[in-house]
């Protein structure tokens, strides 16, 4: 117990300085934290025992706060007659459903209501597992809109919170009807009063959500920043030549900037640390509800990355050629023959590299090398040396609003990010630019249609859609990253989608794709892609479903077939990413504490890879000799 309340406040200390804040207020009482560790403890043996096949070893576990975690959080709006008799049960006293909202000069109070297993309304005043600051602002919210104009809350049906580490908050506010619905001086009238009675009174941004509408009285966005570097033991004692990591720009510590904006760095720590990664995360889109986790899987990610680019084993991996070339590929499916052809990689080439392939240690050009069965050339290239860039790049599959291509476009030679929802496309190449990323470009596709061999086509297809849409957007205005909404108040004018469409996509000369990471919704991979990752020498997969990772390891089951409506591509549907790779490290992250799910990542290597020793030779690795499997580990996990 001693001990987890250590490691508790290890992270908290860690979150705090990396953000140059104080998060101890965190810190869970011991109650919670006994309960914290029985539950994390039971979904930590649950995923050990099914994934003992794959991996034997203790995972990696980061532990989340047990409270006060979310910095996202949503609630209905109900109303509570004061005067009404009130029977027992969880709907006592509330007056008017949410549909309909209370009807103007109702005497009815404004609460907070979420719903339970049944499905009734459950009246609620906190919400502990939503941040410190949500909860703070939950009744001062209820009392400005009960103490504001009628139009704040007439119809006010739910409110949304978005919070972040930084201490940026945004408050949405959903209407059913009222004033979403009405003409320009309504929609002025609502901004008015929002401005003044809730951005301004509780120092947080607003946005008035309609059904059709979305209406920001300043800014719809929050601005997240996370630290990737660890405070060292001598920053934490002030010895280091570095300050401590400070978010935002420097300036005096005022807490937060007049508008609201996230907090400012303290005084004395002028200078912003160059491993703070910013984040615009749009009212409405996808972002991590846990801030700690994200942070923790953004480490992590870094830290397999670094392992990969040290291996510097002979590479191989998945060569995307440019120009006419794409055009002739097609949208080529993989058959279940791919996988012979691709060439079992078990014994493929030996010290040296693959056959054919320049001797990588000797440090000669790239030379094409044609794989055994004929498919597309590949180039090998050396592996990074001294100052140069990795000449390994990244396809990220499923990157969102691009929060791990940020982070990861340090650390290779380019990212490629393939999401299919047009808003994080849009928000990602915002979040690219925000952070002065060059070498990444991210492509609206599914996933199952991506080809690499395709990418100069996808790009200048992109760049012909961009001056499309660069013609509309000037017309008209946007919400958020491609969606439009009304046009009064603060950067409503702004052409958001068209923000982050400056850059250009890198050159698609020669990409190299190596390593692929996949962070797919909880369905996990569709039987193409599960496929079509299997061509990476590392596959890097973030898993908010542990069963559908356990099934796109091991293929599905015959049940799982029958269960299946997608039909196509059924002989695919037994092959699992442990044909061709093992896994080789795995953590599990704490996303969701209090509840039963947990997020889990595993670093999959292709079988039979090379290691590079110091002496520049090659090493095929034994999967016998690094499997954490023994004999006596196999025993007792039957017997218990
Ligand atoms: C779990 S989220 C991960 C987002 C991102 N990695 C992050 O951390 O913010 C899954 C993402 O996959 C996207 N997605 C869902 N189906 C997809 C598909 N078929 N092809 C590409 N992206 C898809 C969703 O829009 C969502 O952004």
């Amino acid at each position: 117990m001693a001990d987890f309340e250590g490691r508790c406040e290890d992270i908290l200390t860690l979150a705090g300085e990396a953000l140059g804040t104080d998060l101890s207020y965190l810190s869970p009482n011991s109650a919670s934290l006994d309960q914290y560790e029985t539950s994390l403890q039971r979904k930590v043996d649950e995923l050990r025992s099914i994934f003992f096949p794959y991996w034997s070893c203790e995972p990696t576990i980061f532990r989340s706060p047990p409270v006060h975690y979310r910095l996202r959080a949503k609630f209905g709006i109900g109303r509570v007659n004061p005067q009404a008799s009130r029977p027992a049960g969880p709907l006592a006293g509330i007056t008017e459903t949410t549909r309909t909202g209370a009807p103007q000069g109702s005497p009815g109070q404004l609460c907070y209501l979420m719903w339970g297993a049944d499905k009734k309304p459950v009246v609620i005043s906190s919400f502990p597992l939503a941040s410190r600051r949500i909860n703070d602002l939950m009744p001062r919210l209820l009392l400005a809109l009960g103490e504001g104009p009628l139009i704040l809350r007439r119809s006010l049906r739910a409110v949304n919170f978005l919070d972040t580490l930084a201490g940026d908050t945004l408050i949405a506010l959903m209407y059913e009807t009222a004033w979403a619905e009405g003409g320009e001086a309504a929609k002025e009238e609502w901004v008015a009063a929002a401005r003044e009675h809730v951005k301004e009174a509780l120092g947080v941004q607003v946005v008035g959500r309609g059904k059709r509408v979305a209406l920001p009285v300043d800014r719809a966005y929050v601005l997240e920043e996370f630290c990737l570097s660890p405070p060292s033991p001598a920053s934490s004692r002030g010895a280091s030549p570095l300050p401590p990591c400070a978010p935002g720009t420097g300036g005096a510590d005022t807490g937060r900037d007049p508008k609201g904006g996230p907090r400012r760095a303290p005084a004395g720590v002028p200078r912003p640390c160059p491993s703070v990664l910013r984040y615009k995360q749009w009212d409405g889109a996808f972002s991590n509800p846990n801030g700690f986790m994200a942070l923790h899987t953004l480490r992590w990610l870094c830290a397999r990355a670094d392992a990969v680019l040290q291996r510097g084993d002979a590479p191989r991996g998945v060569q995307a050629t440019g120009g006419e070339a794409d055009e002739r590929g097609g949208e080529r499916r993989m058959e279940d023959g791919d996988r012979e052809q691709q060439g079992d990689t078990e014994g493929h080439g030996g010290p040296g590299g693959c056959e054919g392939c320049v001797d990588v240690a000797s440090g000669g050009e790239g030379r094409v090398c044609r794989e055994r069965q004929g498919l597309r050339p590949r180039v090998c290239r050396p592996p990074p040396s001294g100052d140069k860039p990795p000449a390994c790049d990244l396809l990220e599959l499923f990157c969102g609003g691009g929060n791990h291509t940020v982070a990861l476009s340090r650390k290779f030679r380019r990212v490629v990010g393939v999401e299919i929802d047009r808003r994080l496309v849009a928000a990602a190449k915002e979040n690219l630019a925000l952070n002065g990323v060059k070498n990444a470009s991210v492509i609206q596709i599914p996933s199952e249609r991506f080809h690499p061999e395709r990418l100069g086509h996808y790009r200048r297809q992109q760049e012909q859609e961009e001056k499309h849409d660069g013609e509309g957007a000037r017309a008209r205005t946007m919400h958020g990253p491609g969606k439009r909404v009304a046009s009064a108040g603060g950067e409503a004018g702004l052409t958001a989608r068209t923000q982050g469409m400056g850059q250009s996509p890198p050159d698609e000369d020669d990409p190299f794709f190596r390593v692929v990471l996949v962070d797919p919704p909880r369905a996990g991979l569709d039987r193409h892609t599960r496929k079509m990752v299997s061509n990476y020498e590392d596959i890097l997969y973030i898993s908010c479903a542990p069963l559908s990772l356990l099934r796109d390891l091991r293929g599905e089951s015959e049940e799982e077939r029958r269960q299946s409506a997608d039909r196509k591509i059924l002989s695919l549907a037994g092959f699992g990413l442990v044909h061709t790779h093992r896994v080789v490290d795995m953590c599990v992250l704490d996303h969701f504490p209090g509840t039963r799910h947990i997020e889990v990542a595993v670093h999959l290597q292709r079988r039979g890879t090379h290691e590079k020793g110091a002496d520049g030779s090659h090493t095929l690795i034994d999967d016998r000799e690094n499997s954490c499997v023994t004999f006596m580990d196999a025993l007792k996990h039957t017997v218990n």
